[in-house]
């Protein structure tokens, strides 16, 4: 078992330092009272240090009462819970919390606490002094991307869903916690806002390198942020625990497929990210210059629309020949609704993106949002076509480590599907 952990440390490179925790769920079951059937049937399951695993399933199916029976907001009626090495139900609940980071919808802050309060809360439990809180809380400000001389004496009510749901995960991270549970962290914004919380998520996981647990109805999120996607169906027993390519490539059997649902191959558009791909060049405008000057550009380029950026490089404007026709000079205008997408955001994100404004095509931006180049709906369509022979060749990298290997035999009575056996394993 530890072994397995073990190799799942290696996977994530040289240059990476895992500050997460292996977790082990060992033989869990939770049996509410009144309730005949177990929420949680025994569970054996392995979460790799440093990984992402996604816990995904039918309403009802137990993954909320899995999530809570890690940090122990809900006791496990049977079995063990082991953090490290150590059997968290023998660590006391503030040392627990110092381990274990919380995200729930809505970031769930205290609305009578300023943000430097709510995200201090742990903290000041644990005694620190206020010099070291508030320089704490300025540099997770950061770290969420919200400017701290902004934010940090803001109440949750002058904040918009998404800053509330940066300052919750700034909260969970206040102790460095080697793990953070999430519970549908992102299901209270829009797709948008969505798209932007998962693609910093990701960042941040990049630098710190948690053991991220999250709970999720969306499958195309867990596809997108999950090293790991655990599927589960009722009493949380484990049909299918796997990285997403091969769920999506070779589901293990019909009640995977039906969750996953139609368009697995579209589904695969999460797999990939906007700079994994070539993006085309487009002529690129300043604020000033003369609709005549831009205008003989694109007929150079040959191309029908120009791209406006501001001082720094940022676009604000996407202008067509007709458009360009009848100024006589850019102006600095911003359009709110420019098709915009990160680097970092999935082909699926940039199809969303690009259906929402009908462009048929998305401006892409990198760091600090300056313009990088266009994706189009033909860059995403090949992409499709390479993602599905990518997945299709995938079982031959062999078996990946940290499924839970073997213990769904110690299940046995449950009737769990089993995980089939892999090549290399
Ligand atoms: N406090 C409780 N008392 C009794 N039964 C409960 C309690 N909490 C959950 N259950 C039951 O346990 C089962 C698993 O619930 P749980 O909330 O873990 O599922 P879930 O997969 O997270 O569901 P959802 O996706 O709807 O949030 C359900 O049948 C639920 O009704």
């Amino acid at each position: 078992m530890s072994e397995t952990i073990h190799n799942a440390d290696n996977q994530t490179g040289p240059h990476s330092a895992i500050t997460g925790a292996s977790i082990l769920l060992d033989k869990v079951t939770k049996r509410y009272p009144g309730q005949q059937k177990a929420a949680v049937d025994g569970l054996t399951m392995e979460i790799p240090a440093g990984k992402i695993v996604m816990l995904v399933g039918p309403s009802g199916c137990g993954k909320t009462t899995t999530l809570k029976m890690i940090n122990r907001l809900i006791e496990p009626t049977e079995g063990r819970i082991v953090l490290d090495e150590d059997d968290v139900t023998d660590i006391d609940g503030d040392a627990l919390r110092r381990r274990i980071g919380y995200v729930i919808q809505a970031g769930g802050l205290f609305p009578h606490m300023t943000v430097a309060t709510n995200i201090g809360i742990v903290p000041k439990m644990l005694g620190w002094s206020k010099e070291k809180i508030a320089a704490r809380v300025d540099e997770l400000l950061e770290l969420v991307s919200l400017d701290p001389a902004v934010y940090r004496h803001r109440f949750p009510k002058e904040l918009s869903g998404g800053q509330q749901q940066r300052i919750g995960v700034a909260r969970a991270l206040a102790a460095d916690p080697p793990v953070l549970l999430m519970d549908e962290p992102f299901g209270a914004v829009d797709p948008i806002t969505r798209q932007r919380l998962q693609d910093e998520l990701l960042n941040i996981q990049e630098e710190l390198q948690k053991t991220i647990v999250c709970v999720t109805h969306d499958f195309d999120e867990a596809v997108k942020l999950g090293d790991w996607i655990a599927i589960f169906t009722e009493g949380a027993q484990l049909v299918q625990y796997d990285t997403p390519e091969r769920i999506l490539a070779d589901p293990a059997n019909e009640f995977v497929e039906n969750f996953i649902g139609s368009g697995a191959g579209l589904k695969q558009l999460t797999l990939t990210r906007v700079n994994e791909v070539n993006l085309a060049d487009a002529v690129v405008a300043s604020v000033g210059d003369l609709g005549s000057d831009v205008l003989s550009r694109l007929d150079e380029a040959g191309h029908n629309h120009a791209v406006v950026v501001d001082e720094r490089r940022r676009p604000i404007q996407w202008l067509t020949r007709r458009q360009l026709t009848r100024l006589d000079r850019v102006s600095d205008d911003v359009d709110a609704k420019l098709p915009v997408v990160g680097d970092r955001a999935t082909l699926n994100d940039a199809l969303d993106t690009m259906l929402v404004s009908s462009a048929g095509a998305a401006l892409v931006t990198g760091r600090r949002d300056t313009f990088l180049g266009v994706i189009d709906v033909e860059t995403v369509m090949d992409a499709i076509t390479r993602a599905h022979k990518h997945a299709m060749t995938a079982h031959s990298d062999g078996r990946p480590v940290g499924i839970n290997t073997g213990t769904l035999d110690t299940v046995g009575t449950s009737g769990a599907a089993t995980v089939g056996e892999r090549p290399g394993g």
